[in-house]
């Protein structure tokens, strides 16, 4: 065994309300005969296949294409491909929209409230989202603002709306899961370790579609209320 220790990278303190949200959610999930978790240790990752009815997988479609615009980065990149998607924030009080949106939560067992709102995204061919955690680096300047919004992302749930011809995958290099698009798939990870620091093995990646067009919506959940 070596004598050196490597200097852990700083990306967030522990937090017994994340630890808590982390218990409350996976014991439900886990409770849940229709979800499957994932055979790792690093992060808790789960899966519910045809999860989203085909109709409502079509209607969000439609809603993303009607809607889409470039996607946005909270921190800068300085690679310009980093996420090259379309982005279409979905509203949370359409009639359509609302109880697919609060499905989500309860199906977590989170106030909707802590919810972000839905976001769709479409990738045409050659487009991606590079490696990216979705928690928020506490050291970067726009944590000031996002902890008071709300605070630290906690659980991200994800749905594919479509199968996607080829390439399009979710790929988690640390943690060695690797996620082909499924229509009405949803995946479902926590962005934090058991004791409610940032969980460095959640680090994933949209995969660039190499044909055909990939549609996905994504909730971030955070560990306090968003909404207000
Ligand atoms: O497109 C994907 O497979 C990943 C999307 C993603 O990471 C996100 O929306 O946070
Ligand atoms: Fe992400």
């Amino acid at each position: 065994m070596s004598i050196f220790t490597r200097p852990a990278r700083r990306t967030g303190s522990a937090s017994a309300v994340r630890k808590r949200i982390g218990e409350s959610v996976a014991q439900r999930l886990e409770s849940n005969p229709a979800i499957k978790k994932a055979q790792i240790t690093s992060a808790q990752v789960y899966y519910y296949k045809d999860y989203l009815s085909a109709r409502d997988c079509d209607l969000l479609v439609r809603t993303i294409d009607a809607g889409r615009r470039r996607s946005t980065l909270l921190s800068d990149s300085s690679d310009p491909n980093f996420r090259t998607s379309d982005s279409c924030d979905l509203d949370r009080w359409s009639p359509e929209i609302r109880p697919i949106d609060e499905r989500i939560s309860s199906l977590l067992g989170i106030p909707p409230e802590n919810g972000e709102t839905l976001q769709g995204q479409r990738y045409a061919p050659g487009q991606q989202f590079r490696a990216h955690h979705d928690w928020f680096s506490e050291d970067q300047p726009y944590w000031k603002d996002m902890k008071e919004q709300g605070g630290q992302r906690t659980w991200t749930a994800m749905i594919y709306l479509n199968d996607v011809e080829e390439g399009g995958s979710t790929w988690f290099p640390e943690a060695g899961i690797r996620v082909k698009p499924k229509k009405g798939l949803l995946l479902i990870w926590n962005n934090m370790k058991p004791d409610g620091s940032p969980n460095l093995s959640t680090l994933h990646e949209g995969v660039a579609v190499a044909k055909g067009t990939k549609y996905i919506v994504t909730k971030w959940f955070r560990e306090g209320a968003w909404l207000r």
